[in-house]
């Protein structure tokens, strides 16, 4: 090969999933919730994942982040093999690699906005330095949130800690973010702040996203949509309208039934 390292790094899907599959449980009881996935989550897109109810999204997501093992199959992320780590470097891995924002937000409550945005800094045991400072001030910026820094959680709306936890989630820069379901416990105006927000970040940081998301709007903000049905990977498109969303899923929906 003659390619620039640059271009190779740019190349490389962030996340390669091979041949991948998770089943629950043995014998008669057996779920196979990923059945032979092949898929790469690509370097700067924001990615959407979609399915009916039970079809594996979050499976997926969980095994592609390090959070669960895969039964069979390849899971690279970063270029680390995560079947060949032990629990420790996995960890190690997912902390320097991987960001997350949930549909609960998960913000420690008894820590403040500041707090929670560096928390991923300190479980990686290490301060933050000035570059990396002056990229945390322009996120809360950014985020609306200058504000609200010396406050708790609690004190926040739910859009605001949502947008906290994209902004932990964006402080260390990490390769991939996963959100699931990040505006399932937000208003519409607050779901389209948020959504904005991940496009944004995509787009203009070069930040890696892969969102599990129920709703076709919210997937209209992705530059991809991928769709689970029983633990298949069944459609794999570039962006699409809401209605078009619709409507590509009510034939999986339908199959699924
Ligand atoms: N820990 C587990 N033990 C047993 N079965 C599981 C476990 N986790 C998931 N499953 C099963 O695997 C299948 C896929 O589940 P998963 O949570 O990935 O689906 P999903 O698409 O995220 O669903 P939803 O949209 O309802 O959140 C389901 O049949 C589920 O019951």
């Amino acid at each position: 090969m003659t390619s620039t390292p640059l271009q190779d790094n740019a190349s490389q899907p962030v996340v390669s999933l091979r041949r991948v599959t998770r089943a629950y449980g043995d014998g008669h009881g057996t779920v196979v919730a990923l059945d032979d996935v092949t898929v790469d989550i690509r370097r700067g897109e924001f990615t959407a994942i979609m399915g009916p109810s039970g079809s594996g999204k979050s499976t997926l997501m969980n095994v592609a982040a390090g959070l669960d093992d895969a039964t069979s199959g390849d899971v690279v992320l970063g270029g680390a093999t995560l079947s060949q780590l032990d629990d420790n470097a996995r960890t190690t891995l997912r902390r320097s690699q991987v960001g997350f924002v949930f549909q609960a937000f998960n913000l420690v409550p008894t820590l403040s906005v500041a707090e929670n945005i560096r928390l991923p800094f300190e479980l990686a045991g290490r301060r933050v330095d000035a570059a990396e400072r002056q990229w945390i001030d322009h996120l809360v910026r950014t985020l609306g949130l200058a504000d609200r820094v010396g406050h708790r959680p609690s004190e926040l709306s739910g859009g605001q800690q949502q947008r906290v936890a994209i902004a932990r989630a964006l402080a260390s820069r990490p390769a991939v973010i996963f959100a699931d379901e990040p505006t399932g416990n937000l208003d519409s105006r607050s779901s389209r702040e948020v959504l904005t927000l991940l496009r944004t970040a995509a787009r203009e940081y070069g930040q890696t996203i892969a969102m599990v998301s129920h709703d076709p709007v919210a997937a209209s903000y992705a530059d991809r949509i991928l769709v689970i049905a029983d633990g298949r990977l069944v459609a794999d498109h570039g962006a699409l309208s809401p209605q078009q969303i619709s409507d590509l899923l009510i034939g999986f929906e339908v199959g699924a039934a």
